[in-house]
């Protein structure tokens, strides 16, 4: 049977705005849809499934945007496992968060590097599995003990084979370096779930969430004691973001040099968005900067410190050494 379906998910106005072709709508802030225009192409009913036809316009353009609408369908699972009240509950029981930023800032302080935030990560949609013998627990347990400053752990299930449980076993084995929930975070909901698995922070990325969105989430975040790194990939996205009253003693911003849409790689987007003058009243303003993506060597360090970010994020390099500790003294040239 074929059946007609129009999303059914009450939006807000800037999700509205958003999930419209940007080429169509010069108000778009974001051009990455946050869901199907015409809906989910399968259909579930009952013990049968249905599948829509779809027109072009209703496919993914993109990794991202592919993996933003899939998110739908895992909160929504997410939630039928756990309901939000039972959550709550959770986050009520939460040990207290650590000082996600002030840690990068101390570290830079103290070594004169940026500070490393190293990321926990099996595999990624542009590498395929990176790390085949992967133990979240012991890869932690050696960036802490090699100078990582902070971690990044990436809890997305389906494109990295990551998890929220990962956080919590971090945690409960005694790491101390504060943490990251590596998520492509669209709702409180994921929010709430990072914070009650023990993250201290959490990413925002703003080619996905349009400003009155990301106003929203930062401001969920510090209701629950999470500070945040927002993140940008071009110029237009810094400018604005800079719109925002965001407060750098709880949120800190990271420029990615890998474009999420095309997985290209270049440092020298670090440098470009340093440069602009949103770069400099970044700095101005008294945000900790990050580089992401594509840092694999001392030299590639010491190129993004000299752009005036005072924090790294590296996941690849690191994990796929054998011996992660040593990976980071390396990457950091630490004796
Ligand atoms: O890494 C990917 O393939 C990817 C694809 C789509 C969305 C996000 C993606 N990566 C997230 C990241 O930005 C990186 O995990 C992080 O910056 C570390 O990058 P690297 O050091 O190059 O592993």
């Amino acid at each position: 049977m074929q059946q007609h379906h129009r999303a059914t998910q009450p939006a807000c106005r800037a999700a509205e705005v958003a999930s419209r072709p940007a080429e169509s709508n010069p108000d778009a802030e974001v051009f990455i849809r946050r869901r199907a225009p015409e809906g989910l192409p399968d259909q579930p009913c009952g013990a049968m499934q249905f599948v829509v036809p779809q027109s072009e316009d209703n496919k993914p353009r993109n990794i991202l945007e592919e993996i933003v609408w899939w998110k739908a369908v895992e909160i929504a699972r997410m939630k039928e496992r756990l309901p939000l009240a039972r959550l709550m509950m959770q986050l009520k029981a939460a040990q207290p968060a650590r000082d996600f930023i002030g840690a990068l800032r101390g570290a830079q302080a103290r070594i004169g590097k940026p500070g490393l935030i190293a990321e926990v990560k099996k595999a990624s949609p542009s590498r395929g599995v990176i790390q085949p013998n992967f133990d979240p627990v012991r890869i932690a347990q050696a960036y802490e003990a090699g100078g990582a400053a902070c971690l990044s752990v990436l809890t997305d299930a389906k494109y990295f084979q990551g998890s929220f449980e990962y956080l919590q076993q971090i945690r409960a084995a005694g790491v101390g370096t504060p943490l990251l929930c590596k998520e492509f975070i669209v709702e409180a909901y994921q929010l709430f779930k990072a914070r009650a698995s023990g993250a201290d922070a959490v990413l925002l990325i703003a080619a996905v969430l349009p400003n009155a969105d990301l106003a929203y989430l930062v401001k969920a975040s510090a209701k629950c004691s999470l500070q945040v790194l927002v993140e940008v990939h071009s110029v237009a996205e810094l400018e604005r973001v800079l719109k925002l009253e965001l407060d750098p003693e709880r949120v800190m911003l990271g420029i990615n040099n890998r474009d999420l849409q095309t997985f290209e790689v270049d440092l020298q987007n670090n440098q470009r968005i340093m440069d602009s003058s949103a770069g400099k009243e970044v700095q101005k303003r008294g945000f900790l900067m990050a580089g992401e993506s594509g840092i694999f060597t001392p030299e590639h360090v010491a190129f993004v410190q000299q752009t005036g970010c005072g924090a790294i994020l590296v996941g690849e390099s690191l994990v796929k050494e054998g011996d992660p500790e040593q990976a980071v003294k390396k990457l950091l040239s630490i004796a």
